[in-house]
């Protein structure tokens, strides 16, 4: 069928050629959406949470963020560029000239259209053809359902002459993917094998769990937890708790560390969040005794944002305290909150690094809990080195609790976190997805890989109208596809690390809100987020690790409701793909099959706006530079005026230098590109092939080389000693005795100099030049949206931006 733009746009139009089978109570492409769905109608409160993610009734609202907004935008940031402006603007500008431009176009089109339809009559009946041999050769993976008509023939099939091929490499693939997670297998049920050196290494690092601590029907009340916390729990509508909390409450009050596992979406911030409170409701209050005794770690701003505010209201009948500490919120005002010692900090690393070296009263010298959401994440070695430092201020009498849908239980990522025969509280099978996910595939043609952008841009406008979330692996792609998104009037925003904190949180705000259909997001966004009624993730990309492809899809069908998921599978991806289907039950993977009249129609009309895109880039890099002539002429003005008072501040310090920060950077750039497996592999085979080495240490046995190593560190160290020395002593005399939790003695005890440095330097601490991230990358200049779907996926790897958090 030949589609009209204008009834594409019209919401009483039924969209039968999308129609594939889904599962009942998920929506299908038949059914007119509503405009923001209100998932929490659907929820059937008689649901009852089962292993593997059933439903349960979340809070209403589980976050807010105008509040937060409004503190980022007290700064003194100028108002971010929008480029809805600029296309209206722009608009407003070209005046009736782009109206009668836009009515050509139209008239063009349909004469396209006409034209074109014989042609791709052809070109149709090919491809039906070869999906008709394909499906006949495999079928649709290894557990996708067959689809029952011919033209809906499984579009991902492989063909005769690759299936040898793609054999060995899916087996390599599943290998890989087994390796990353293989530890996981013997607490969580999975029948992946495991060696016996390595069952018997887990057994002597891990506690065994005491059976009768958790139990799949406990309450809360059960749990002997305090009253205000069961106050607040039934005023955010948790009546029950789910699995994993179920599990890990009884042993965090124990004191016990955790290492601890289960589905998106599947309420691990309460299971964390619980317990600390509960124990803190005991700690001694009083002035003398107040101190930072819990930090939670998170990987973005936007989940500490997000953490921030279910502890708040957890802990709202509660005397505790709670201090949000992340970049892009004002540091003057953080080191206030944690000079008055807050009980819970919640912070991304870097920030937190931040206040631990340049401000004077903040330390963790009296934490008991250490915490850290996405655990699996920041055990990355994007993160080692600010974990390093972190855990390095952290006594080592504290409890340690680690969390992650796709947690390992490596016991060498483990050491580095300096755990003590942490208990392993693993509740769903490894590496799967919630039960009311659906998730579908749409094949790219290895010579059709420039139609994505025209894929995307159909299943938008056709299916996926609203609440609907879109990762792409480039920040830039992301941007331009959101002014596309905005040149053809549909409501869009954009979520990665080139936007201001205030631009970010607003945008999640407004998608939160329904203002917006759209998300256009990089993996920025893709775990932990818990946005409520978010009814599609389209994957314009497969993401290069299973991992990641979980926290995407997990940003729908949460909190036991259902959703789907879209992925954009191109033959490169294959491997990846079935390593997703290995992990996900049949019932829930179906593949969808774009029609290719409509997709070749909305190609034509992105090719159309190449130099609209082109345009509005312009105006909005013009704007730019005109800003930040604006802001230097400001701080230059700012500089004259306040000379005396800048250059008396002390300069703060950090504890890389900007090359290291750099090196990290790539590296965490590289594991991001390829996935971590593929990558480390890679490298160890680069070293192999690579000539002799010419660095510091070429030539040197490792163990010379841990020794410069650690003197190099050494002297460094020595250098900043003096200057940390006063600031020590400062901290010292303020320091409130330790009160209220289990742990009786510290190792690190007030006065006695240089302790620290006796420790024994782990492998982690031996990792710290190590600092980066994976969120986004540079495309080629050369890629637009909407004309080179391929070569922006391409380039899309090929290099990296700042790293912000
Ligand atoms: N006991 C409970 N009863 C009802 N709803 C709950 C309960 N615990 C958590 N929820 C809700 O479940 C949703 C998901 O919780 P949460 O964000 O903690 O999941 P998660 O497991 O951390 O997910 P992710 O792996 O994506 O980070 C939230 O909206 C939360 O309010």
């Amino acid at each position: 069928m030949t589609i009209d733009s204008d009834a594409e746009l019209d919401d009483s139009e039924p969209e039968p050629e999308l129609e594939i089978d889904a599962p009942p109570g998920v929506r299908t492409g038949k059914k007119k959406q509503p405009k923001a769905q209100t998932q929490g109608d659907e929820l059937d409160t008689e649901f009852t949470f089962d292993t593997t993610g059933g439903g349960f009734v979340g809070l209403a609202e589980p976050w807010d963020l105008p509040e937060m907004v409004d503190v980022v935008k007290s700064g003194s940031k100028p108002e971010p560029i929008s480029v809805d402006d600029i296309i209206a603007r722009r608009r407003l500008r070209d005046g009736s000239g782009s109206l009668k431009r836009k009515r050509e176009e139209e008239n063009e089109d349909e004469d396209d259209d006409a034209e074109d339809e014989s042609e791709r009559d052809g070109e149709e009946d090919e491809d039906e053809d070869e999906d008709e041999d394909e499906e006949d050769d495999e079928g649709f993976g290894v557990a996708a359902e067959e689809e029952e008509e011919e033209e809906q023939a499984d579009p991902l099939a492989s063909s005769d002459e690759d299936e040898d091929h793609d054999e060995a490499n899916d087996a390599e693939a599943l290998d890989n993917d087994d390796d990353d997670g293989a530890s996981v297998a013997s607490s969580s049920g999975s029948s992946q094998p495991e060696t016996a050196a390595e069952k018997s290494r887990k057994a002597a690092f891990f506690d065994t769990p005491d059976p009768t601590s958790s139990t799949s029907s406990a309450t809360f009340q059960s749990m002997n937890l305090s009253r205000p916390l069961l106050k607040a729990l039934a005023s955010v509508g948790f009546d029950k708790p789910t699995p994993i909390q179920a599990a890990t409450i009884p042993v965090a009050l124990l004191g016990k560390d955790v290492v601890g596992g289960a589905v998106t979406g599947s309420g691990k911030t309460a299971a964390f969040v619980i317990p600390i409170l509960e124990r803190l409701l005991f700690r001694d209050r009083g002035k003398a005794s107040a101190a930072t005794r819990v930090v939670i770690l998170c990987p973005t701003r936007e989940l500490a944002v997000q953490c921030h505010a279910v502890a708040t209201r957890i802990g709202s009948f509660t005397d505790v305290r709670f201090c949000l500490v992340v970049g892009g919120l004002s540091l003057k005002a953080q080191e206030t909150e944690l000079r008055t010692r807050p009980d819970v900090v919640i912070a991304t690393p870097g920030r937190l690094i931040d206040h631990l070296r340049n401000s004077p009263t903040f330390s963790l010298d009296m934490l008991d809990v250490l915490i850290m959401d996405e655990a699996d994440r920041m055990l990355e070695e994007g993160f080692a080195a600010e974990l390093g430092e972190i855990i390095s201020a952290c006594p080592r009498t504290r409890q340690t609790m680690l969390f992650s849908a796709t947690m390992t239980d490596s016991v060498d990522e483990l050491i580095r976190m300096g755990m003590n025969k942490p208990v392993r509280l693993f509740v769903d099978p490894k590496k799967s997805t919630a039960s009311g996910l659906t998730q579908e595939f749409v094949r790219v043609r290895d010579n059709r890989e420039d139609d994505r952008p025209a894929i995307l841009m159909t299943l938008c406008r056709r299916t996926f109208r609203t609440r609907c979330i879109i990762f792409f692996r480039s920040k830039a792609f992301a941007h331009q596809m959101r002014i596309l998104f905005g040149l053809l009037g549909m409501k869009a925003g954009e979520l990665h690390g080139n936007l201001t904190q205030e631009q970010r949180l607003r945008a999640l705000q407004q998608f939160k809100d329904g203002d917006v259909d759209f998300l256009l997001a990089t993996d920025l966004a893709s775990r932990g987020l818990d946005i409520r009624g978010i009814e599609t993730v389209i994957n314009y990309d497969m993401p290069g690790q299973i991992a990641q492809y979980l926290h995407r899809v997990g940003r729908t069908a949460r909190a036991g409701l259902k959703g789907r998921s879209v992925t954009l599978v191109g033959e490169a991806d294959r491997k990846m793909l079935k390593a997703v289907i290995k992990h996900s039950p049949a019932d829930q993977v179906k593949h969808r099959l774009v029609p290719a009249e409509a997709v070749a129609k909305m190609a034509a009309k992105l090719d159309g706006l190449k130099d609209e895109v082109d345009a509005v880039l312009n105006e909005e890099k013009e704007e730019k530079a005109l800003r930040k002539a604006e802001m230097e002429l400001k701080k230059g003005e700012n500089m004259i005026e306040h000379e005396q008072e800048i250059f008396s501040r002390p300069a703060r310090t950090w504890f890389q230098s900007e090359k290291d920060k750099r090196n990290t950077q790539d590296l965490s750039k590289e594991q991001y590109v390829g996935g971590f497996a593929t990558n480390v592999k890679e490298k160890k085979t680069e070293e192999k092939t690579a000539g002799p080495k010419r660095d510091k240490l070429s030539g040197l046995s490792r163990k010379a080389k841990r020794r410069k190593l650690a003197m190099e560190e050494d002297e460094d160290h020595d250098h900043k000693r003096s200057d940390t020395v006063a600031i020590r002593a400062a901290k010292k005399a303020f320091r409130p005795t330790k009160i209220g939790l289990p742990e009786p003695s510290k190792s690190l005890k007030p006065g006695k100099k240089g302790k620290k440095e006796k420790k024994p330097k782990s492998s982690f601490d031996r990792d710290l030049t190590e600092k980066g991230r994976r969120e986004g990358m540079r495309t080629n200049s050369k890629d637009k949206a909407g004309l080179s779907g391929k070569v922006a996926r391409k380039g899309g790897a090929a290099k990296g931006g700042k790293r912000k958090r």
